[in-house]
């Protein structure tokens, strides 16, 4: 991780109280058509802040589309529906190595030239024509002739089977104008034929498929080198807090490593998104105004900034005391875990905070911004959501979405790792899911069917 790490710096003058210019962005008083909207606990429920996050990035959908080489379209979500400009496969082509028949040669008696072996009654002899390699234009093939034909060639004029050279006798290319002995073959037999895949002047994509590598393949297979597609976000994520120590360098008593920074810098970037990084390694309010104040400022300034850590009831919550005030609400949310939520804007910027725990963090985004984000700009795609039996029981909070981490077992049960907690950073690293209970829901017996999100 090469983070932005700019602790030390401290330009007070940036992003001061007053010098805070916000004026588009949708500000607490804003928020306030939540009542009744919340969790039967007081708490915020989750599809409020869903929708909360929705409006506050929803400017962001509006963005103009840009048309890039496939290498930068990977993780995009495509802006139109991509049409194959031609058919796939584009031409009649050979599915083995072998040789290019006409059925119809089939039917006719057996030949047998003087000095030839007699054929098997099951096989028909043929005169062999000039091989045809992948990417030859082959000539026509006369009656009584088969071709030598590669895996991938286009098949002759007046062929309309292959006969793999497996079954050929002798099993070998004999040169032309030798004989070769053939079983024989219906017509189509190991052809591929033109368009049997993909129709020329079909939709291939819907607008809004996020590219991955087998849409990015096909675009390719078509001869699509560049598409355009919705722009890539740019999030710069913030992490804060006095304990927070750079991975790879020395911890003082009761320093931690910074583990959210890596963490969300790569769940950003594995969705698409451009993603850097500021460490704030103080506790110090003015210090994260003025790392807030110099990245929201200009032309370079990313669309949205995460911040992570700092929004508890602690006395040094440095996120609370920068921003309460100014355009930023913070929340508890009937969620564990990732209960301590703020968002707002800063200097017009979207600004998110999440908790600082790295579990926090995780789900945060998992549960809650990134399913916004699917749904306003189409990428990332949406996790894969299952219905699972439990492989074993688990209680759950009332009045809250409990999240839990989860392996998906070979038998399709979903296996709990480790426990509540959301500092379980070495459960979380062997988990492949998450579990989602219910607000209302206090115990679940083994076996029984729950929400699970692939991850
Ligand atoms: N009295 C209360 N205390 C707490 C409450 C509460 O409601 N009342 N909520 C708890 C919950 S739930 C959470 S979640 C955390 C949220 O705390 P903050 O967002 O204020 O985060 P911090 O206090 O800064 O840190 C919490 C925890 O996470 C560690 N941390 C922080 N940043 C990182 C990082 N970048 N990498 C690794 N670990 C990090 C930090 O050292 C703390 O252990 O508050 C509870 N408390
Ligand atoms: O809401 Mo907190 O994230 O449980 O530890």
């Amino acid at each position: 991780m090469t983070g932005d790490d700019r602790h030390g710096d401290h330009r007070h003058g940036h992003g001061r109280p007053g010098e805070d210019r916000h004026a588009a962005g949708p500000g607490a008083a804003e928020h306030g058509t939540g009542a009744g909207h919340g969790s039967a606990s007081g708490h915020r429920s989750v599809p409020e802040h869903r929708a909360r996050l929705s409006a506050l990035l929803a400017h962001l959908a509006a963005r103009e589309p840009v048309t890039v080489s496939l290498e930068e379209a990977q993780g995009a979500a495509l802006a139109e529906d991509l049409v194959a400009p031609g058919s796939l496969p584009r031409f009649d082509n050979s599915q083995m190595d072998g040789f290019a028949v006409s059925s119809a040669d089939f039917d006719r008696p057996p030949s047998t030239p003087s000095g030839a072996s007699t054929p098997s009654a099951a096989s028909t002899a043929f005169t062999v024509a000039a091989a045809i390699a992948a990417g030859d234009t082959p000539e026509a093939l006369a009656p009584g002739h088969a071709a030598p034909i590669m895996t991938g060639a286009m098949l002759p004029e007046g062929a309309d089977a292959v006969v793999p050279v497996e079954q050929a006798h002798p099993r070998a290319y004999p040169g032309p104008g030798e004989r070769v002995e053939l079983p024989a073959a219906e017509p189509g037999t190991f052809v591929r034929r033109a368009g049997s895949d993909v129709e020329g002047g079909a939709v291939v994509l819907r607008a809004g498929t996020v590219l991955g590598p087998r849409q990015l393949g096909l675009a390719a297979g078509l001869g699509i080198g560049r598409v355009r597609v919705r722009p890539r976000l740019s999030v710069a994520v913030v992490s804060t807090g006095a304990e927070l120590a750079e991975p790879g360098d020395g911890l003082a008593p009761g320093q931690i490593h910074d583990a959210n920074t890596a963490l969300l810098a790569a769940a950003l970037r594995e969705a698409g998104i451009t993603a850097r990084t500021v460490a704030v390694r103080t506790d110090d309010p003015a210090v994260l105004l003025g790392e807030l104040g110099s990245l929201t400022a200009g032309s370079g300034r990313p669309d949205a900034v995460i911040t992570t850590g700092g929004v508890s009831q602690g006395a040094f919550e440095a996120t609370k005391l920068a921003l309460g005030g100014r355009d930023v609400e913070f929340a508890h949310l009937a969620m564990q875990p990732g209960g301590p939520q703020g968002l707002g804007t800063f200097n017009g910027t979207p600004l998110i905070a999440f908790p600082g725990n790295p579990v926090s963090c995780w789900i945060s985004w998992e549960i809650l911004l990134r399913p916004v984000l699917s749904a306003l700009l189409g990428a990332p795609a949406p996790r894969r959501r299952l219905r699972v039996p439990l492989a074993e029981p688990l209680s759950s909070p009332q009045g809250r979405l409990q999240v839990r981490r989860a392996r998906l077992l070979p038998d399709g049960r979903a296996e709990l790792v480790g426990g509540p907690g959301s500092h379980l950073l070495g459960a979380l690293a062997a988990s492949d899911a998450l579990v989602l209970v219910p607000e209302d829901v206090t115990h679940l017996p083994a076996g029984a069917d729950v929400e699970v999100w692939l991850t």
